[in-house]
């Protein structure tokens, strides 16, 4: 478990990790979320004390880092992949990590093949692709089988294939009983990966729930039907005490209803559907509505007719593609994120 007590950075006049208290639990993957700039990097350097905290405090397993012996053991972290001695081999970067943990030479090996890289062992990383950097730091991270893992944007630089081993060695870990903390920009990994987030803008807590129940709190869920009789449809609704809403594309939009109970009521007043759905809203939607008051670096909106949905001008990533799962129409109601703004007078 790795608890966080009011954990709080100051650079100067900037605060990039403000009163942070949360706990990340052992069994799940945790994912951590926030815009750029929100406090992420610093939040996981100040976890394993590469930077020490202005207020506040970090435990691991009941532990201060820099009172750990051999922390290896402990807390396994890909942070910053390029980490590492360019000069020495893959198989000696690791063995110098190794030896000044007390962990036996044979665990090198043993890591390497983890994570695909005994042929390269003997190759300098200097000449290693950004995947096959990750790799090597995700294998520094497991060399003492800690209880405890933690990556940062582990999935950078990862081809598919990579993408998938990653998430699957993610969710195997955490299947083990330890405790998995991952940052990532590609919501639609993260949504595939995480049980449980962690969500901070401008380096303060947002939200600490289930993945289920952040996106359902941030997001609009209802049903669509689709019926080439949407007027009797609308009626038959409304009878019901329904409150149906007719969408651009003529279909209807039914909240608060389960695709169940609008099949059997079709059925039983014998309603052609074409199509009968629930919508849910994908992490991606459901996170920029949370965290619209709190996002430091704004892209700018496209202009009319260009490529490109608006989430992903507003979202700063125009390579991140949604979750594949439907999104809610209309506009967005307001984040809480931005009420939490106000509300703190910015
Ligand atoms: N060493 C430093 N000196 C001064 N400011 C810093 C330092 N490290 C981070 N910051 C500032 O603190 C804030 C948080 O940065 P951090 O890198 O932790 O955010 P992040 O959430 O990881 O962002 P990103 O998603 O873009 O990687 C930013 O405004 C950043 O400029």
């Amino acid at each position: 478990m790795i608890e966080l007590r009011e954990l709080t950075k100051r650079y100067g006049e900037k605060t990039a990790v403000d009163g942070l208290t949360f706990s990340v639990r052992p069994g799940v993957v945790t994912g951590f979320l926030g815009p750029n700039g929100a406090g992420k990097s610093t939040t996981m350097r100040l976890m394993i004390g590469l930077d020490s905290p202005t207020h506040g405090d970090v435990r691991i397993d009941g532990e201060h880092y820099d009172r750990m012996r051999e922390p290896l053991h402990s807390i396994g972290a890909l942070l910053e992949a390029k980490g590492v001695h360019g000069g020495r081999t893959a198989y000696n970067h690791l063995l110098c990590m190794a030896q000044s943990n007390g962990i036996p030479e044979r665990r090198v090996g043993e890591v390497l093949e983890m994570v695909g890289l005994q042929d390269v062992a003997r190759k300098r990383p200097k000449g290693f692709s950004l995947g096959m950097g990750q790799r090597l730091g995700i294998a520094g991270a497991l060399l003492g089988d800690p209880r405890i893992l933690m990556f940062d944007e582990p999935v950078n630089g990862l081809d598919p294939e990579g993408i998938h081993w990653i998430r699957t060695l993610m969710q195997h870990l955490a299947r083990e009983g330890r405790t998995v903390f991952v940052s990532s920009h590609l919501m639609s990994e993260m949504a595939q990966t995480a049980q449980h987030l962690i969500v901070i803008g401008q380096g303060r807590l947002l939200a600490d729930t289930s993945m289920n129940q952040f996106i359902a709190e941030n997001s609009r869920t209802y049903v669509r039907l689709r019926t080439p009789e949407p007027e009797r449809a609308r009626d038959v609704l409304l009878e019901a005490g329904h409150r149906p809403v007719t969408a651009e594309d003529g279909s209807l939009e039914v909240e608060g209803a389960r695709a169940a109970t609008l099949g059997e009521l079709a059925a039983e007043r014998r309603l052609v559907l074409h199509e009968l759905s629930e919508q849910r809203a994908s992490l991606e939607e459901a996170f920029m509505r949370l965290t619209a008051g709190s996002v430091e670096y704004h892209a700018h909106d496209l202009p009319e007719g260009s490529a490109g949905g608006p989430g992903e001008a507003a979202s700063g990533e125009p390579g991140e593609a949604a979750s594949g799962e439907p999104g809610a129409a209309g506009a967005p109601a307001p984040a809480w994120g931005e009420n939490w703004r106000k509300g703190q007078g910015r």
